[in-house]
């Protein structure tokens, strides 16, 4: 018994800094209502520690909503609601809500036969996929965003839009549409969101969906949202992620990123080719060994940023810590370091980046990964560099990076384009003065190779 307190005081005693760290996150007048004496709390958080819940309502919260029962034992009082940031604590919800989306979409896509598969999967203008999930999920969030803070009050920027279910050949996959987002909304509660009343008409669905026709800019806030992140990874079973970000004044201030199939340790990445496919073909899918599927968060000027296991409903997962904090890696030898960039080289040149990676040292193998878990890779310390140079005339979409960005630089990390200046969000859409390419890095000695990597060899490349 005393051995096994002993082998258990240390989690219990980072899990117990976890929860006031995270606590003092989201409430940031909260030291009133942390707890005085930890190992006070150390019996009864044992006591709970093997049940997992499901999330309190926000609206009814009697407890700190993001809190599973493990922190509700730690008897803080009931934090308000209108104490903590209720657009963070909304877009986490909501996020987890998409995650769960997505993962049935993804899941029913990849069983599907051919046929079916081109219902579910169009082609726009620029010969980039979209799917039924990407509506879906900017049809949920908008509609959660606009019933919690009022249609009124929320401008949102997403990449789709109408245009394309809005014609009659289009009537098959917006009835799928809508059937996705009113399958999803019932779970609303689980998540502790509310849901409407009776079904969502396919009217307010699509309304839904062009209600986020926000440009962005300078003045004011706006969301940003990527509903489906590297789509192509999506469709072919592999790594995709959920993207929404708040912005002020051109500045991002929270981001929260779902990596649906992201494991949640780092070892399993070297799973990461056909990862999803490849744990349904190998391993029961409740095995903890490939556990996957996380939610990242951050708030601006915190110096915090978070991660969560995706809630499943009929799930249970062993999970240390529950929310814990995240942090980039502390390696800064060139040598030891990983860098990450887009799968597609339609995406950024692996040439350059090829190249860029020889002159400075890098020896391990790129970790080529689709959409923004690339971002998530750096903030968890998982990889040290995430590098990306589109084609000349591309210009990158602020949904693309935002959450993103702002995950790595409170994990503690830096992120600027090529010429080291910050991400410009305040332009509208699109990243405007974005000199040459992206370049995300853990810390600062890593970050200025890059740079000068960059600028020694961008004279004689063809980009
Ligand atoms: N030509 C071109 N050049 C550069 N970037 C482009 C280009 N076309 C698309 N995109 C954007 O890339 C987003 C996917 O980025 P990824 O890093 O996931 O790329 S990759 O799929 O791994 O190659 C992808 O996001 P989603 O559309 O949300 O998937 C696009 O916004
Ligand atoms: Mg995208
Ligand atoms: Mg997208
Ligand atoms: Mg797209």
């Amino acid at each position: 018994m005393s051995l096994n307190c002993l082998r258990i005081g240390p989690k219990i005693s980072q899990f117990h800094s976890h929860a006031v760290r995270f606590l003092r996150f989201m409430l940031p007048n909260a030291s009133r209502l942390l707890p005085s004496s930890p190992l006070a709390q150390s019996s009864r958080l044992m006591s709970s520690a093997a049940q997992t819940p499901p999330i309190p309502s926000c609206q009814a919260s009697s407890t700190h909503p993001l809190m599973d029962e493990r922190h509700e034992s730690l008897h803080l009082g009931p934090p308000r609601l209108e104490e903590c940031s209720k657009e963070l604590e909304i877009a986490v919800r909501v996020v987890q809500l998409a995650c769960s989306l997505c993962q049935r979409v993804q899941e029913s896509l990849i069983s599907k036969t051919h046929n079916q598969e081109i219902i579910q999967v169009q082609s726009k203008d620029d010969n980039s996929p979209v799917t039924i999930a990407d509506w879906s999920v900017q049809a949920t969030v908008s509609w959660v965003l606009a019933n919690y803070f009022g249609s009124r009050n929320v401008s949102i920027v997403a990449e789709e839009d109408t245009q394309a279910l809005s014609n009659s050949s289009s009537n098959g996959i917006l009835n799928s549409v809508v059937k996705t987002v009113n399958e999803c909304l019932t779970e609303a509660s689980w998540f502790g969101l509310s849901g409407p009343d009776e079904a969502l008409s396919i009217e307010q669905v699509l309304e839904a969906i062009g209600r986020c026709n926000s440009r962005g800019g300078s003045m004011g806030k706006f969301w940003a949202l990527d509903p489906v992140d590297g789509t192509l990874g999506f469709v072919r079973g592999d790594q995709y992620a959920v993207a929404l970000s708040l912005i002020e004044d051109g500045q991002v201030v929270l981001g929260v990123l779902g990596c649906p199939n992201y494991p949640l340790r780092k070892e399993l990445l070297s799973y990461q080719h056909r990862y999803h496919r490849l744990v349904s073909k190998l391993t029961p899918p409740t095995s903890d060994a490939w556990d996957r599927g996380c939610v990242f968060f951050a708030r601006r000027g915190t110096g915090e940023a978070w991660m969560q296991p995706l809630m499943q409903k009929d799930g249970k997962r062993e999970f240390p810590g529950y929310v814990r904090p995240v942090r980039v890696s502390s390696i800064d030898d060139p040598a030891l370091a990983t860098f990450c960039e887009p799968v597609e080289r339609t995406n950024t040149s692996h040439s350059f980046t090829a190249g860029l990676a020889h002159s400075v040292g890098l020896r391990n193998r790129p970790l080529r990964v689709y959409s923004m878990v690339k971002y998530a890779a750096i903030a968890r310390g998982d990889a040290e560099i995430f590098m990306k140079f589109a084609r000349a005339g591309y210009k990158e979409k602020i949904w693309d990076h935002a959450a993103g960005v702002v995950m790595i630089q409170e994990a503690g990390g830096v992120v600027t384009d090529a010429g080291g200046q910050p991400l410009d969000f305040s332009k509208g859409i699109y990243l405007d003065s974005l000199d040459r390419g992206i370049i995300a890095c853990s810390g600062a000695k890593l970050h200025r190779k890059i740079i000068e990597a960059v600028d020694a060899s961008w004279g004689s490349s063809c980009l």
